[in-house]
């Protein structure tokens, strides 16, 4: 038996970093994708080995489930139908079953990934021979949140065949799981998010989990009908960075300038709700929908003109704002910031010919273009082989 999940990749259009904060954010689901899939060796195999291929990168890792076992002292204490945080000894644990593998220094990212991976594996499923295969279409470490959507893939093939929710195993193509398995998911994600970015908001799992575009504040999602079809240019900076210690300079910053920075988060919320309402107000013709392009236009320039007070900003970032201004259009960072991807809102008047220009200015400096369906479905799962 094998199950497949895909979970979506996400763009913040409002509210990043004040989010871990309390403050609301806006974010939105797009069409890029991690994919994994989970098999179990038949029992004439012999097979004891847990194998995780992270088929892009062309890594592989395996441990012995009986070496699993035998790590563990304790029983994790795992309930799959309860999602619990990873205690500081399960992480050593678990850090120095990561470390084995001696991942090489250029990837050595990734490790926080492949031990959450080992986290969620072990709570849900437990010590029981396997091979999962992971793939994604989003860069990782680039503010699209790979983080998130690897995590909602993964805690997706291991509920789905932990046998603690009830599925029709026969069921045909891809399909999504109800509210209350979302649910599920989300929180495990949460818990592999956890392990990965150290103090993350949830909205990044949130929305990989349920799509669409979502307002987001202090744990609690509201699904937003957004009556405009909303075009950004995703340019990524290439410049690595990791959400972690960007999440984490935002609060040693807080700590030092604490009535500054609960301003700047207070403005930050002000901006998001204002954005969603934006987006749910109706428009009754072009005149209109382009004055409600201006507004967002506006509130991204002041959202970016935080994030720079927040010192998440890049002289990379800046450089894609100045390209784009010569063409007066806005941009702001998406994500932890500090290089990765920005979005400039394309109005839906302006002609093809500029945004080819504006792209071919943006990659002439060495950065890349990306489009994006943005607010479609969120985890999706599949029984069986390819379709
Ligand atoms: N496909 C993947 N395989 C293994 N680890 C992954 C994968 N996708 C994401 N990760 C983990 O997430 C990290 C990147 O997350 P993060 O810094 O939050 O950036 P973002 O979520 O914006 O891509 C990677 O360094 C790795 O640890
Ligand atoms: C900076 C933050 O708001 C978003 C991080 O997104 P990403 O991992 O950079 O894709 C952190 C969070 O909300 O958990
Ligand atoms: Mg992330």
């Amino acid at each position: 038996m094998e199950v497949r999940a895909k979970a979506p990749g996400k763009i913040i259009l409002a509210g990043e970093h004040a989010v871990v904060h309390g403050s609301t954010a806006v974010a939105a689901s797009i069409d890029l994708y991690t994919y994994a899939s989970l098999q179990f060796p038949p029992l004439s195999d012999n097979d004891d080995t847990l194998k995780l291929q992270l088929k892009d990168l062309n890594l592989e890792f395996s441990w012995s489930v009986g070496k699993l076992k035998e790590a563990f002292p304790v029983d994790s204490g795992c309930i799959p139908l309860s999602p619990t945080a990873c205690s500081p000894e399960c992480f050593r644990i678990i850090a120095a079953l990561v470390k084995e593998h001696n991942i090489p220094e250029a990837k050595i990212g990734l490790a926080a990934g492949v031990t959450a991976f080992l986290w969620l594996y072990t709570c849900i499923i437990g010590y029981k021979p396997a091979k999962v295969i992971v793939t994604s279409e989003l860069p990782l470490g680039s503010g699209l949140g790979s983080s998130a959507s690897f995590c909602v893939s993964l805690s997706a093939v291991f509920i789905a065949l932990s046998g603690c929710v009830n599925l029709d195993l026969n069921k045909k193509g891809w399909f999504m799981f109800v509210d209350s398995e979302l649910d599920l998911v989300n929180k495990w994600a949460f818990e592999g998010e956890r392990l990965i970015h150290g103090k993350p908001s949830g909205i990044d799992n949130t929305v990989s989990t349920f799509g669409n575009v979502i307002k987001f504040r202090s744990g609690t999602l509201t699904r937003i009908k957004s009556s405009m079809l909303l075009k950004m240019l995703i340019t990524n900076t290439k410049v690595g960075r990791n959400t972690k210690a960007l999440v984490a300079s935002v609060s040693e910053r807080k700590l030092r300038h604490p009535d500054a920075m609960t301003a700047v988060f207070t403005s930050m919320d002000s901006i998001s709700n204002k954005l969603a309402t934006i987006l749910e107000s109706p428009a009754v013709d072009e005149l209109a929908i382009t004055e409600k392009e201006v507004l967002l236009e506006e509130l991204m320039e002041m959202n970016q003109g935080l994030l720079q007070c927040m010192g998440v900003s890049h002289a990379s970032i800046e450089t894609v704002i100045r390209t784009t201004l010569k063409y007066k259009l806005s941009t702001k960072l998406t994500g932890a910031g500090g290089g990765g991807c920005v979005l400039t809102l394309l109005p839906t008047i302006l002609s093809k010919t500029i945004v080819d220009k504006v792209k071919a200015e943006l990659e002439s400096c060495g950065f890349q273009c990306l489009t994006a369906a943005i607010g479609g479905n969120g985890l999706e799962i599949c029984f069986g082989g390819s379709s």
